[in-house]
């Protein structure tokens, strides 16, 4: 088994993680199960937060909580001292209950709402990253209104295609994200903004993807960005006090995949910035990064039942599982491949290769091709590992299939940080029909 933050197999051949049986955890909570390594979580902040300590470069680190937005895991943010990147009025209201710091709020978003931007203006967030024309005359409008003033960042596209999946590119031109940087959108956007009088600019925004897995792509979006803020620093006297470089760090699902150390991402890439900005003679701005993915990835793993089985003769063994597409989209979606064992017997011996199907009524919704695996049959469990970035928050009720829980391990403790969604949760917002037939 890869090496998965504190998980390993104990002396009755189970899963263990952060010091318990996940046997155990199935038999309390049922299946199927969220379960994130919170040690592994700290470790990978720390080890962002650190990197920027040793370099001497001022920073904020700021979860992307798409990747799971919890109040729980807002909080275990907080307590590690991070900052929080949110995308949409749910996430702030979430953040909100969770008691999170609004100054160290970030909000993102490509169409986010009058309502969505008095929220923030409300709850006095630390910036809020503009990525549009329309988003920053509709925000210089509010701020005038409540008289207000707020930081932001503009979000810019540099125009640079990092090697990842096409649903997961942001940064190359023909994106529906942020302000061009070659065709003299985000210069438009700047002096626009200078002239306000409700927005103080801080700086500029850039993401160019996600899972990437080279530093090529980040170092030459930096290189764009400084060079631009030079050009910009001689005609507009502009400094931008923040650099914020989105997040996109890639980890390791299967074998295949090769990232770098999460922390050495960021390494190699402020020492790029460095470079640059002394080339330039520009001040060292404020370094913020937004990692999701490699803060929360590869602590979640996901418990599952396997129920029934079906053979194709000569073709293949479909084993299936409790849960699927609805708690995990990711293979339906990107083709996203995964690793998994059998928790309860982990150290039986490969007998043959199996394919694991969800229960949703849709022939796609398979979450492993071909895994090698023991001999298995119902009431095996299945551990998919790497399964803690997009898998909850990407969840839905599909087929009206509740949502799984989610528990937090750590020195041997489980925490229950989500509940499973109950029968009546997910009628809660159903009406009763009013309207008769007349006869
Ligand atoms: C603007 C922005 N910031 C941060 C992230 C987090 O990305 P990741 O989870 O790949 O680190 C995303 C998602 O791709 C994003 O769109
Ligand atoms: N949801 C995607 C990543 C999108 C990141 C948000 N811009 C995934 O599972 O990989």
């Amino acid at each position: 088994m890869y090496n998965y933050g504190t998980a390993c197999i104990n002396k009755e051949g189970h899963l263990e993680v952060g010091g318990i049986d996940v046997v155990s955890l199935a038999e309390h909570y049922g299946t199927p199960l969220y379960i994130y390594d919170v040690a592994l979580i700290r470790q990978r902040a720390r080890g962002f937060k650190n990197t920027f300590e040793q370099l001497g470069v001022t920073a904020q680190v700021a979860y992307a909580s798409k990747a799971f937005a919890a109040i729980g895991m807002m909080q275990l943010a907080n307590q590690e001292g991070l900052s929080l990147d949110v995308v949409s009025g749910g996430e702030l209201y979430t953040a909100m209950k969770a008691g999170f710091p609004a100054e160290r709020i970030h909000f993102h978003g490509n169409n986010k709402s009058r309502e969505e931007l008095v929220m923030a203006l409300e709850h006095r967030i630390g910036c809020i990253v503009v990525d549009n024309f329309y988003e920053l005359e509709l925000l210089e409008s509010i701020c005038k209104e409540k008289s207000e003033k707020v930081n932001i960042l503009l979000r810019v596209t540099p125009g640079i295609e990092a090697h990842t999946h096409d649903y997961i590119l942001t940064g190359q031109e023909d994106s529906k994200f942020g302000f061009d940087l070659n065709n003299g959108q985000a210069e438009e956007a700047l002096k626009r903004a200078m002239d306000m009088t409700g927005v103080e600019v801080l700086g500029l925004h850039c993401h160019i993807g996600s899972q990437i897995f080279e530093t090529t792509g980040f170092k030459l979006a930096a290189d764009k960005i400084i060079q631009k803020l030079s050009e910009w620093k001689n005609r507009f006297q502009f400094e931008s006090k923040v650099l914020n470089l989105g997040g996109g760090f890639g980890i390791r699902y299967t074998e295949e995949d090769e990232p770098l150390e999460p922390a050495k991402y960021v390494e190699e890439i402020i020492k790029e910035v460095q470079k640059k900005t002394d080339e330039h003679n520009l001040a060292m701005p404020e370094i913020w990064i937004e990692p999701g993915r490699s803060l929360v990835g590869d602590a979640g793993i996901t418990l599952y039942s396997i129920g029934s089985e079906k053979f194709v003769p000569e073709v293949r063994k479909y084993l299936a599982i409790d849960g699927g597409m609805n708690d995990n989209i990711r293979p339906a979606l990107y083709n996203a491949k995964y690793e998994a064992i059998l928790a309860n017997r982990a150290n039986d011996p490969v007998e043959e290769t199996v394919s694991i199907a969800g229960k949703c009524c849709e022939s796609g919704d398979m979450l492993i091709w071909d895994l090698p695996l023991p001999k298995a049959s119902h009431n095996d469990l299945l551990a998919v590992f790497c399964t803690g970035a997009y898998g909850y928050s990407m969840a839905n009720n599909y087929n009206r299939i509740p949502r799984p829980p989610v528990v937090f391990v750590e020195n041997s403790q489980a925490e229950l940080v989500i509940r499973r969604e109950s029968y009546d949760d997910l009628v809660k917002l159903d009406l009763p029909l009013n309207v008769t037939v007349k006869q």
